[in-house]
């Protein structure tokens, strides 16, 4: 699980809520496959509305903009983010994403990864929790508005009820280049550590060209595109 601070600035998200408020919401069943449906009381904005398109294209871009995402995700298709809205005890209780989804031009998606970014401050609302059942028990994610959370698709996860105020957020999900989990973070690891060094003036450069040759050689090794 990454949390991704400041993936937008606060003048962004006031845009983009205030885009959201002219576009048509739907009942957020209508986008839930299979059982999910059942536990799924939101609203979601009209992602054939052309406006709606538009800012989910825009969030995309920001997500491609964002290196810890990139870094963390190594994304090879990335789903058009969808916008939801929880109010008045309106909850998704505990489901799994669905494993392959369809994107607009028709190829297939598997998510490995989902997003949610917060739109709304915490303080705006009461309950909302994003609850995400990990290997080291339930996390609870509620963060500041523009901040988001990068989770794994295979866990089960739930929205608690939002008991008042209004929680918007958005939601996406990846399919990475690298599936498996423990090599993606390895990589991950990799990655920030070379970083790191780089930033340094001591650092050999010739071993420094070695690290990023590891890199690239082992994502060549595994990526799956
Ligand atoms: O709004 C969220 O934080 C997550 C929603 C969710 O789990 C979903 O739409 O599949
Ligand atoms: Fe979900």
């Amino acid at each position: 699980m990454h949390v991704l601070k400041q993936l937008l600035t606060k003048t962004e998200v006031a845009e983009f809520r205030q885009a959201l408020q002219h576009v048509p919401w739907l009942d957020g069943k209508g986008s839930a496959m299979g059982m999910a449906a059942a536990v799924k009381h939101n609203a979601q904005a009209d992602r054939d509305h052309h406006q709606v398109q538009q800012l989910a294209n825009r969030l995309l871009a920001k997500f491609g903009h964002n290196p810890s995402l990139m870094a963390a995700a190594l994304p090879h298709r990335i789903y058009p983010p969808c916008f939801n809205s929880y109010a008045a005890g309106g909850h998704y209780g505990w489901h799994v994403d669905a494993a392959i989804m369809r994107l607009p031009d028709q190829q297939i998606l598997r998510s490995d990864l989902s997003i949610t970014v917060f739109l709304s401050e915490p303080e705006d609302y009461q309950g909302g929790e994003l609850v995400i059942q990990t290997d080291f028990g339930e996390q609870s994610v509620k963060l500041a508005a523009g901040d988001a959370v990068l989770y794994s698709s295979a866990t089960l996860h739930q929205v608690m009820p939002v008991t008042a105020g209004q929680r918007v957020a958005a939601i996406s999900w990846l399919q990475s280049m690298i599936p498996g989990t423990a090599l993606r973070e390895t990589l991950y690891q990799l990655d920030l550590s070379i970083q790191a060094l780089a930033g340094h003036s001591g650092v050999e450069r010739a071993e420094l060209d070695r690290l990023h040759h590891i890199y690239h050689n082992l994502i060549r090794q595994h990526a799956q595109v």
